[in-house]
């Protein structure tokens, strides 16, 4: 009994379902409202599952950053499983040496900042055929599907960096990928039956077709890794060693990564981290800001201001211009206050006991961090509901993973790898997209109609594509 009182505040549930059914479609909204009558640490439980939900920044330091060592491994997922090839990956994987040493060998080789400068040349081209696409749309005043666009770009710029090859080259046109990309999304949110109810759940899935969904999917996605492996071998004739050839050579090595050799399928789940980490979110974030400053004409105005007067008529916006555009930072960290592309972050399992303002946590219980719901906490932020870029002038909060009011990477030993490189790919796209147009709503559109419905999933994208008509910037 004394153990039950120290647990946390939990929403009455139902025999069997437990709190399931307050999920709904959107969970980290769903949860966000929850909390507001059970409090920063609210335990649930989802079918089988003991679950703790953390909605505030100190809790979320509690957990992340003194308790990181007793919660830093994954549960168990279906989805995760089955796109992991059993988690080879290092996102999925449990906490343990096979998942120190990838996560290591990674940050040296793939997310390095001399990595990410190395492919600033595939940025460029990639962004001034993007620029040249949408400048013959602006010539036709015709509307341009954001959303879209700059998913294929940054599907694009990393096929080319990981993989050393052209996208356009490979089974799947952007259609498609974009599909592929929503369902992996969906299936590594974890909100399938299995995942709840370990023994049956199974059947649930199935009756739904959600296991054929999962299946196809991960079909498809092998599918594409197999043709990215033959296209590297013919594409690949020396120069620099990209990230798959790396692996290969691995691969061919016999290296030994924690408890076994180094496979094709170590890699394919390492290359699922990178499409899964990198694309989606990077897009999600320049659709959310473009969306964002849409609403808000005065933010356009200011962030468009200080690129043009910070480029004075440079044709291309290079990296380092990127470092003086203050403005612009503030908008992309305001985005991601409002809008962070994995909202619950990844979930945890708790290894160990500890406990979160006085209450206790078991062993075995899933963990959720809900960033969505600290970017709009009231204690923290004034006016949490509006836009503005400005709140970010006189302090230090960074979206590095120090700051636990902005948790956009998350924090402590699961931290995003990819900080750099998502963060370098934000600001330069929108960077140029801001400096080579200006941007008007389809004709009858007005402000109050752009809609910031959410789709569901691991990460959260916009529902509806944002579509936007290009007005050519001509001072340079
Ligand atoms: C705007 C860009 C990005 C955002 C917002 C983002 C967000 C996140 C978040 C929230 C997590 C979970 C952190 C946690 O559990 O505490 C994560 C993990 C991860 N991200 Fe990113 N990410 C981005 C870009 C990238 C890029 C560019 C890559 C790789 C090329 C990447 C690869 C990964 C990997 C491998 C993990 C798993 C880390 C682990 O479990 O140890 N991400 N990311």
């Amino acid at each position: 009994r004394q153990k039950q009182q120290r647990r946390p505040p939990s929403p009455p549930g139902f025999p069997i379902i437990g709190n399931l059914h307050q999920l709904g479609e959107l969970p980290h909204q769903s949860l966000w409202r929850l909390s507001k009558n059970y409090g920063p640490v609210m335990f649930l439980k989802l079918g089988k599952i003991p679950t703790v939900i953390i909605s505030s920044a100190d809790t979320a330091k509690q957990a992340l950053k003194i308790h990181d060592i007793h919660c830093c491994s994954r549960p168990s997922l279906v989805g995760p499983r089955e796109l992991s090839y059993n988690y080879l990956d290092i996102a999925f994987a449990p906490f343990d040496d096979y998942w120190k040493e990838l996560k290591k060998m990674c940050v040296q080789e793939l997310f390095s900042a001399k990595r990410v400068h190395s492919i600033q040349p595939i940025r460029d081209e990639e962004v001034k055929k993007l620029i040249d696409s949408v400048s013959e749309s602006a010539s036709q005043k015709a509307p341009v599907n954001l959303s879209e666009k700059f998913i294929a770009l940054t599907v694009s710029v990393i096929c080319k960096a990981a993989f050393g090859v052209s996208f356009h080259a490979t089974v799947l046109n952007n259609d498609r990928f974009d599909k592929l990309m929503r369902e992996s999304f969906l299936f590594l949110g974890s909100f399938s039956a299995s995942d709840f109810f370990p023994n049956g759940g199974w059947i649930i899935d199935w009756l739904t077709g959600l296991q054929g969904r999962r299946e196809k999917s991960v079909r498809d996605l092998d599918t594409f890794y197999e043709q990215m492996f033959d296209l590297h071998k013919q594409g690949n004739k020396g120069g620099v060693e990209d990230f798959v050839g790396l692996l290969l050579r691995l691969e061919k090595e016999e290296t030994v990564l924690g408890y076994g050799k180094l496979t094709r399928n170590h890699i394919k789940a390492v290359l699922m981290n990178v499409l899964i980490g990198a694309i989606g979110t990077s897009a999600i974030t320049v659709t959310w800001a473009m969306t964002e400053l849409m609403r808000n004409p005065q933010a356009m105005k200011k962030v468009q201001s200080e690129i043009r007067n910070q480029m004075r008529r440079k044709s291309v916006i290079s990296l380092d211009d990127t470092e003086q555009l203050r403005y612009l930072k503030m908008v992309i960290k305001e985005t991601w206050r409002l809008h962070p592309p994995a909202p619950l972050l990844v979930p945890r399992e708790v290894m160990s006991e500890f406990e979160i303002n006085g209450y206790k946590i078991q062993p075995k219980t899933r963990l959720y961090v809900n960033a969505w719901a600290i970017g709009r906490d009231p204690d923290t932020w004034k006016d949490p509901e509006m836009f503005l870029p400005e709140r970010f002038v006189d302090n230090n909060i960074d979206a590095k993973g120090q700051s636990f009011e902005l948790l956009p990477f998350g924090s402590g030993r699961r931290i995003c790898p990819g900080i750099y490189m998502g963060t370098t790919m934000v600001e330069f796209l929108l960077a140029n997209m801001l400096y080579h147009f200006d941007w008007k709503l389809p004709q009858g559109m007005v402000v109050e109609d752009i809609d910031m419905e959410e789709s569901p999933g691991l990460n959260v994208s916009k529902k509806n594509e944002l579509l936007l008509v290009p007005v050519k910037y001509l001072a340079h």
